[in-house]
């Protein structure tokens, strides 16, 4: 099958989240099946630093009045074709935080579907999130191309109607409010990236205002959870880390605690319990149930608390002052930093996740891999992901708590502080959640399941893809 990946982020060389993750990873697995898949993206100004671009344009295209270029290289440490489509609205050195955001997306998704049209023709366009929205729109008329619609979040669902119509070509039929809501109404398949987040999204709590339109959908919703890439992502291997260890060797893991406190400005203890979060610092990943209670915490506790990321300026401030406050004991690094995400996961005892809502979360599998213990909300993917610890009958692979308040998540934090005093409980805790299995393969199926699925039969996508696991009951917010 010829499937094309549109999106705004592929990692290793532009990411930003998850949804980059998920581009980068699960493109070259698909293709080592045998399938042709390509990825199309814009040419962002930082881009050269990463990776090698030829000077010579291979296609020249047009779309909103305006002329674009198409480049292409390889995405690095991998065959997969990389497309970049160049336009100056595209040079500035960022991905997103533009006020130009609705019309560069609309123009980048106009500008991929006449590269779909007229230089490279897939069987499938897999689109993912808002940006790429209109795709399924215009192509919902064409019978040679199918289109998938991935949400990764809901929350941001693109221009309005009212705003669209004055950038881009809404054809009659579309009646939605929004490019997020024709996507779900045209895309041939929507998924997203959990079982039990798809479920969620139709319920009006998880749905973000289309929780109606996505129910009257739901023939066509399925849930596919998220791998990661688990040969980038280890721990025995990872060249970021101090001490390379393994779940049989995971007393040296120590060392990379060790030299964790030293480069975030931490007391050096390696007794001390340390809890992490790796995070966009938005109002989706839980902050504002974290900050009411994390004064307390750190007086009530000898705990060390440290965060690694970028977002809301209300969010930033809050963490900062904090920090300072409880210097060599709490640190706050405001910044982007791939390796120190690694070196967190390999150093930290535990990994805070408490989302008020969570599509898939690929963070709290990549700190179980690295033998980081997961204290998360029962929400979205976490609940499909992360099991609730259960020292009696030694199950479970992490701490998990229900309601999005800040008292449920106080208990579940002082309860993991606790629990780590009893170490060799905790190592096994560590070990199994070391010994899931993360990788994409049997998620990659079932996206090759799903695109024969449209290929041939549209109308029995949801017996074949959909897991058992689909139905799952709904916990309650
Ligand atoms: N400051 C920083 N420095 C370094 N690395 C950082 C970082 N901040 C975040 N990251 C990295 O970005 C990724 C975050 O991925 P998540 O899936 O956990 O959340 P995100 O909300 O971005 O993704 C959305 O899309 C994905 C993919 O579908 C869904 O899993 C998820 O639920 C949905 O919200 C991880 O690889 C993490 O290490």
């Amino acid at each position: 099958m010829k499937i094309l990946f549109v999106a705004t982020e592929a990692a290793p060389i532009a990411k930003v989240g998850g949804m980059g993750d998920v581009v980068g990873t699960l493109t070259p697995i698909l293709r080592k099946m045998g399938h042709d898949v390509r990825i199309l993206i814009p040419y962002y100004g930082f881009l050269p630093d990463k990776v090698e671009i030829p000077e010579k344009t291979i296609w020249q295209g047009s779309a909103m009045f305006q002329t674009f270029d198409i480049f292409e290289t390889v995405l690095p440490e991998t065959d997969v074709p990389l497309y970049l489509l160049g336009h100056a609205a595209f040079s500035p050195r960022r991905v997103y935080q533009g006020e130009d955001e609705p019309w560069r997306f609309t123009f980048f998704a106009n500008g991929a579907a006449q590269f779909a049209l007229n230089y490279w023709q897939p069987d499938v366009i897999h689109c993912h999130d808002w940006h790429t929205g209109m795709i399924p729109v215009w192509m919902h008329q064409n019978e040679d191309i199918k289109t998938v619609f991935t949400i990764h979040n809901l929350a941001y669902q693109g221009p309005a109607r009212s705003q669209l119509e004055e950038l881009t070509w809404c054809p009659p039929y579309m009646q939605e409010a929004n490019t997020m809501a024709g996507a779900i109404q045209f895309a041939d398949c929507v998924n997203t990236v959990s079982p039990t987040y798809a479920q969620q999204i139709q319920t009006p709590e998880y749905g973000e205002g289309l929780n109606h339109l996505l129910a009257l959908k739901k023939d066509k919703i399925v849930g596919i959870i998220n791998g990661i890439d688990t040969e980038q992502y280890n721990p025995a291997t990872d060249s970021h880390l101090d001490q390379p260890f393994s779940i049989d060797t995971l007393e040296q893991r120590v060392t990379n605690k060790i030299a964790l406190q030293e480069q975030v400005g931490l007391e050096i203890n390696s007794g001390a319990f340390l809890v992490s979060m790796v995070t966009r610092l938005v109002e989706q990943k839980g902050l504002d149930i974290v900050l009411p209670i994390l004064e307390q915490y750190l007086k009530y506790t000898g705990d060390q608390f440290l965060v690694l990321g970028t977002g809301e300026e209300r969010y930033e401030s809050q963490l900062r002052e904090l920090g300072e406050r409880y210097s060599g004991r709490m640190s706050v690094q405001l910044l982007y930093n791939d390796g120190l995400s690694r070196r967190i996961y390999a150093g930290s005892d535990a990994f805070l996740m408490p989302s008020r809502f969570e599509p898939c979360g690929i963070s709290q599998m990549m700190a179980m891999r690295y033998g980081c213990v997961p204290i998360v909300r029962r929400t979205g993917g976490l609940v499909d992901t992360v099991s609730h610890h259960n020292p009696i009958e030694k199950t479970g692979t992490g701490y998990c708590f229900s309601l999005y308040e800040s008292l449920d998540l106080y208990t579940s934090l002082i309860r993991a502080s606790e629990s780590y005093l009893y170490r060799e409980s905790w190592l096994e805790l560590q070990k199994r959640g070391m010994s899931q299995d993360f990788s994409w393969q049997r998620s990659a199926e079932k996206y090759v399941q799903l695109y024969q699925d449209l290929l041939n039969s549209p109308a029995e996508i949801l017996s074949s893809v959909a897991s058992p696991d689909s139905t799952e009951v709904i916990p309650k917010k």
